[in-house]
């Protein structure tokens, strides 16, 4: 598939810092922040609330579909807990960020999750699902894994996601 810009993949346990990295990364490169926890609920993309877990239920069906437009025309960030969904030909870029458990734990607990969500979202970091997803689903040359740990480590990332972005560029001029 062409397209003039990259799609990337931000993802990572919760509360790695998807979010905060995403949102840079899209002020510095103009490239559009697809959140996709808002868009499970902005287009219901979802079979109702999980109580238990404090999360969508998602309908993952709906969620391609409401977002492939987008992909396909490229120069998005996916921004998600979870990457395994999303087509191959869409994707260019896996970031998983990661954090230290003394991090994570302390950036959860703030947020005041449930102790079985917190525990949940704890054994996910250390058993390094998201980086084994990422590498069992993409070619392992376009997954890279980025600590998200200080402000200092998010902007070295962020430059150097836009490195990689302006290399893609070069590399597919037309
Ligand atoms: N590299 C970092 N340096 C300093 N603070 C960070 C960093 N990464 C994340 N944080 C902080 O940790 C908290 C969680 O970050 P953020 O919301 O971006 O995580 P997330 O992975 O998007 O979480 P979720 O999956 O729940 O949306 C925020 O308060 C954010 O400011």
């Amino acid at each position: 598939m062409s397209r003039s810009l990259p799609n990337i993949i931000i993802t990572g346990t919760p509360g790695t810092g998807k979010t905060s990295h995403s949102e840079l990364l899209a002020e510095r490169t103009g490239l559009r922040h697809i959140s996709v926890n808002k868009v499970v609920k902005d287009k219901e993309c979802h079979e109702g609330w999980d109580d238990e877990f404090q999360s969508w239920i998602v309908d993952e069906d709906k969620l391609l579909d409401a977002i492939e437009e987008d992909a396909k025309q490229g120069g998005c960030i996916i921004d998600w807990h979870a990457c395994d969904l999303f087509p191959k030909s869409w994707i260019d870029l896996v970031v998983v960020l990661r954090a230290d458990t003394a991090t994570l734990y302390d950036r959860l607990k703030a947020r005041k999750y449930s102790e079985a969500k917190l525990q949940e979202n704890m054994d996910s970091e250390i058993m390094e699902v998201l980086l084994q997803e990422a590498k069992e689903s993409y070619d392992e040359e376009i997954v890279v894994e980025l600590q998200s740990v200080d402000t200092d480590g998010m902007e070295s990332n962020i430059e150097r996601i836009e490195q990689w972005l302006d290399q893609w560029k070069k590399n597919n001029a037309s």
